[in-house]
């Protein structure tokens, strides 16, 4: 039964409450769906637990900004919490050790990557290695699937390891098995595992699970232990080095511990990865089913680096309609649809209703990037919804895709720095076009905690050199 005051929601099933909403085909149309028949706060139950869903920019922009705090916890009572032994920084509840290590790990990022050259120096250089692949591709087609994969793994595996792989290293292949982490945890039996307690008792977590994240935590183990024989202290190289100097500054009171920087660094790894590679692969699919626009990204490219070797983040600002591109194509992404589950910190409201401490809340994303009234073409990939009348690039405020608040997503910085350098590098050197006997371009997304392209082929042209 609903608490008292509690959102208004579809009626439940025993023992399953409204699950199979979430677990059958289309949950992001069955959520929108909901909101349309109970509004844009409304309740659920994932087995018997009351589950409150936030929908539209206004209600989101309340819960995660206005009432940040109160809405800033994370579910501590799930799979993975368990598996990932309550450490790290997206699972982390809303507490001091969370506060320390979003702090450091944001500062770290900006210090390390985006304050200096040096993360846009290894974008290039990534890109470098994926260029020469593409060269011997051009006039065939070829699967960008691995290929986004490769340079995102690699652009976050230096920024935290110091090293990159060669993209056919056995251990990039291994450590990239991590990837399918995502995947596995977003099956249907995963939500049944977490709130069907019943289940709980006679289901043991999927060994795979279990070996996936040992393997990425005894690879992480044993390069911090390299680390902490090769570094020299005062000049750190890379997220380890970093951490082991907060570690030597270490008083009795500090949260940082070397398990947490076991956690820390699968984080951001798994975060940093699936989330702009399958971003980057929806803007190709785009891209090449929109020559048009296409077209007139590559001269706006030709116009603007006219005479440079590369492009820098720093020319965004000259490039309205490539930033207005890439955003649109971030909208209709809408990569981590459903945030990461929240939890309220305290008893509160939103819209009149009364949420108890403790209760799970679910981010409906589509519903803010896709609003009707927010934008002016809600439903088509059209750049001008980030353009004005002048042509000046614009972001309206229903542009959330990594949420806001104080759990807001701390890789936007390093996300955007990738898919800007991406995009107009590759866009500069080729023409992207679907493959004539690839029939229609299907734009349906596959839902695996993120999403994604259905997979797809790609014919490339080289352009003449600019
Ligand atoms: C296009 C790429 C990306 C998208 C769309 C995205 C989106 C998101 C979203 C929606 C959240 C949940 C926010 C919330 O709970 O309210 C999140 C959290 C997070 N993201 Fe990203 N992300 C991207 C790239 C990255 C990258 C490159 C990194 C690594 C540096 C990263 C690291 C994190 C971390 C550590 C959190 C947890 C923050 C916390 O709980 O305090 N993300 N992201």
């Amino acid at each position: 039964r609903r608490p008292k005051n509690f959102p208004p929601g579809p009626p439940a099933w025993p023992v399953l409450g409204n699950l199979l909403y979430l677990i059958s085909k289309d949950p992001l149309k069955n959520l929108e769906k909901l909101r349309q028949s109970y509004g844009n706060v409304y309740s659920l139950f994932l087995g018997s637990r009351p589950v409150v869903v936030i929908n539209g920019l206004k209600m989101m922009k309340e819960a995660m900004v206005t009432k940040g705090p109160h809405f800033a916890g994370r579910p501590q009572d799930l799979l993975m919490n368990r598996l990932t032994q309550w450490k790290g920084v997206i699972l982390a509840d809303y507490n001091s050790a969370w506060r320390e290590h979003r702090r450091f790990d944001l500062m770290t990022l900006k210090i390390f990557g985006l304050g200096k050259k040096s993360m846009e120096d290894q974008i290039h250089e990534e890109l470098h290695h994926t260029i020469k692949i593409l060269d011997q591709s051009a006039g065939k087609t070829l699967s960008p699937q691995v290929m986004f994969h490769n340079i995102t793994s690699n652009v976050i595996f230096k920024f935290l390891f110091g090293t990159r792989y060669e993209y056919d290293d056995e251990n990039k292949v291994r450590i990239q098995r991590l990837l399918r982490l995502t995947k596995v945890i977003n099956k249907p039996w995963m939500m049944i595992y977490d709130f069907i307690p019943k289940v709980r008792s006679v289901m043991e977590p999927n060994k795979k699970v279990l070996k996936m994240i040992e393997a990425f935590q005894s690879f992480s183990v044993s390069r911090v232990n390299e680390h902490k024989k090769s570094r020299i202290p005062g000049e750190p190289r890379d997220f380890i080095d970093c951490y082991l100097e907060e570690l030597d500054k270490k008083n009795d009171a500090s949260s940082f511990s070397e398990e947490q920087l076991i956690s820390q660094l699968f984080d951001l790894y798994l975060a940093g990865t699936d989330t702009t590679a399958n971003t980057l692969r929806t803007a190709f699919l785009y891209l090449m089913n929109h020559p048009q626009i296409q077209e007139r990204c590559q001269q706006e490219i030709d116009q603007v680096l006219e005479g440079k070797d590369r492009v820098t983040f720093e020319d965004r600002h000259n490039m309205p309609y490539m930033q207005a591109v890439i955003h649109e194509v971030q909208r209709v992404a809408n990569t981590v649809p459903l945030s990461a589950f929240h939890c309220t910190t305290r008893d509160t409201e939103l819209l009149g209703y009364s949420i108890p401490k403790g209760t799970m809340i679910i981010q409906n994303m589509m519903s803010v990037l896709k609003e009707e009234g927010q934008w002016k073409f809600p439903h088509d990939f059209n750049p001008e919804n980030f353009l004005n009348e002048q042509g000046e690039f614009v972001k309206p405020e229903a542009f959330m895709p990594f949420s806001a608040g104080p759990r807001m997503c701390i890789g936007e910085s390093l996300a955007s720095m990738e898919l800007f350098l991406i995009v107009v590098t590759l866009l500069r050197k080729y023409k992207f076009i679907w493959p004539q006997d690839a029939g229609e371009p299907d734009y349906t997304m596959v839902f695996a905690g993120s999403l994604t392209p259905k997979p797809y082929n790609m014919k490339i042209e080289s352009r003449s050199p600019q």
